[in-house]
């Protein structure tokens, strides 16, 4: 039952050891809280009694007073009488409701199928788990994300949890719901056949897309790396290529958050260039000994299995596979490392030393791992482009928010023409990549596979490194309309001082900028030349 005061009431209480506020409507006791206000004592006593909004709102995110819910005590003004309309539970919202416009109506803040566009792309079953997905961000992740960076790791919860939602099923699958390993069933996003929130069998690349853009609301790459980043790109691979038995011995436990997974590739000596690597499995009675180095493996700080590349034949591309090595193994360790973002995603180093591997634990045939990593290629830089792009859209919502309330001679920094240009140069870069991205997702639903793995390599590469390039900018952009708020952690500049320190976690891992926009411009001519028969 809410309680309701007074604002005479409220003033009464305005000592040192009974001090109140009221702050949007609601009457917060911080007595208890006084000591440990980030922003002092006193600041908070010479409200003591009255309503703080403005001066609060001028200080703070929204989200602080949903951190610190536990201080509301009761709501300010009269209680609504019996029957009336504000005292009726709101009736829950319906996809119909969220039709034309949904989110906080911030310009460009959210994608323009959300604020009265029409699109062709979307029906009722994305805007229920759009809006599925924002409340468990606004609820479960906004609120703790920077408390998780600072920890430098994610709850172990937030995976059980995602697995109950059906999100680490819908990552996994890329753009298909891998049916056969998880039981739609056991969670709410899929249960209840054409009751679903989203019924399986209407699943598509678009929900996937809208699951990674809400999530990457919170911004905090280091949360998104963190639950997401290993099993999204290293199960894909063996759901794709593995044996049975090996899919039956570890899919259903990552999809069930009971285990966790990552991809391990990349080496001190061998980041982009894949073919080169030299981590070695020699084989050895009924399977592998493996020894060597794995770097800036996401996730590899606590993932039980590790998808990892290793030399099992000749120099080069031929001489890759793809095996599992699981935790337990002897010989394997891991040590986290100290990178300047995405601090939760436990980036780790790796050491194989005489790892004994069985056969089972391969990926599909000796010496095609080359060809799987490829394949899996355009999906991982797919889920880099959704992120790096929301995480701008981040930076612009956050810049025009402050700007609004943020006054500068006399005048709030939007109305600003040097600032306003700003923005204006975050919104057009944003747009346009998300209009990009929108229709190559369009065309991994209707192009073959095989078609979309030489078709589209050469776009989506190229629209990698718009995303990062955009990313990039718009941090810079925001980090200055924030100013020295932006140059400390936490507090109002939180999202976009994090964001800018995790640019390079973007424009660097899936293929670097440089090697994006030359491999971008190499296929598509190819893809000319050979396919459309251009004469080049
Ligand atoms: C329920 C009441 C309040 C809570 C829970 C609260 C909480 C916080 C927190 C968590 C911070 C750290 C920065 C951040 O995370 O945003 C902070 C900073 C601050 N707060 Fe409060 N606060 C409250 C009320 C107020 C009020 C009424 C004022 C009056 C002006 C105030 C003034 C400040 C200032 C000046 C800072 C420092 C800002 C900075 O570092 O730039 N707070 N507060």
């Amino acid at each position: 039952m809410t309680a309701y005061y007074t604002e005479s009431q409220v003033a009464s209480h305005s000592s040192e050891n009974d001090c109140w506020v009221i702050i949007h409507g609601g009457v917060y006791d911080v007595s208890k809280f006084l000591p440990d206000h980030p922003g002092g004592k006193k600041i908070l006593l010479k409200h003591a009694g009255t309503d703080a909004t403005k001066q609060f709102d001028a200080f703070h995110n929204a989200g602080v007073l949903e951190k610190y819910a536990a201080l509301c005590i009761g709501k300010v003004g009269d209680a609504p009488k019996q029957g009336s309309e504000d005292s009726a539970p709101a009736a829950a919202a319906t996809a119909e409701d969220d039709q034309y416009q949904f989110g906080d109506m911030v310009p460009f803040g959210d994608p323009s199928w959300y604020q009265q566009w029409g699109s062709p792309y979307y029906k009722d079953s994305h805007r229920r788990i759009r809006r599925y997905l924002r409340q468990f961000v606004d609820n479960d992740i906004m609120p703790f994300a920077h408390e998780w960076d600072e920890a430098k790791q994610v709850p172990m919860f937030l995976f059980k949890k995602c697995a109950e939602m059906g999100i680490l099923a819908a990552i996994a699958g890329n753009g298909h719901l891998p049916l056969e390993y998880f039981d739609v069933e056991e969670t709410t996003l899929f249960r209840g056949g054409d009751q679903a929130i989203v019924p399986p069998q209407e699943f598509d690349a678009f929900h996937a897309f809208i699951i990674f853009d809400e999530l990457s609301r919170c911004g905090s790459g280091g949360v998104l790396w963190g639950i997401l980043g290993g099993l999204g790109i290293g199960l894909p691979p063996i759901i794709k290529n593995g044996s049975e038995e090996l899919k039956r011995r570890i899919v259903p436990d990552v999809l069930a958050g009971r285990k966790t997974i990552c991809l391990a590739i990349t080496e001190p000596q061998a980041g982009s260039d894949v073919a080169n690597l030299t981590c070695v499995a020699n084989e050895s009675g009924e399977g592998f000994i493996v020894n060597g180095e794995k770097k800036w493996i996401t996730n590899g700080t606590f993932a039980d299995y590790f998808t990892a590349a290793v030399r099992t034949g000749g120099d080069g591309m031929g001489g890759v596979s793809l095996l599992v090595i699981e935790r337990g193994m002897t010989g394997v360790s891991t040590r986290q490392m100290k990178c300047s973002g995405v601090w939760s995603s436990g980036t780790a180093y790796i050491n194989f030393e005489d790892v004994k591997v069985p056969r089972a634990n391969i990926v599909g045939k000796e010496n095609r791992g080359f060809k799987y990593i490829m394949n899996n290629f355009n999906h991982e830089r797919m889920g880099i482009v959704i992120q790096a792009n929301r995480l701008a859209r981040v930076c612009l919502e956050e810049a025009i928010k402050y700007g609004s309330k943020r006054k500068t001679f006399g005048v709030k920094l939007v109305n600003h023409p040097v600032l306003r240009n700003k923005l204006a140069h975050m919104a057009r870069q944003i747009e346009a990549t998300h209009a990009w991205m929108e229709n190559v997702i369009y065309q991994t639903i209707i192009m073959p596979e095989d078609l979309q793995m030489i078709k589209l390599g050469g776009p989506i590469a190229l629209l990698k490194a718009q995303s990062t390039q955009t990313l990039e900018y718009c941090a810079r952009e925001a980090s200055q309309i924030f100013g020295g708020l932006a140059y400390t952690r936490g507090g109002q500049g939180e999202k976009v001082e994090r964001i800018y320190r995790e640019v390079r976690a973007y424009a660097i891992p899936g293929g670097s900028e440089e090697i994006m926009l030359d491999l971008g411009m190499r296929q598509s001519m190819k893809v000319a030349q050979t396919m459309y028969g251009a004469k080049l």
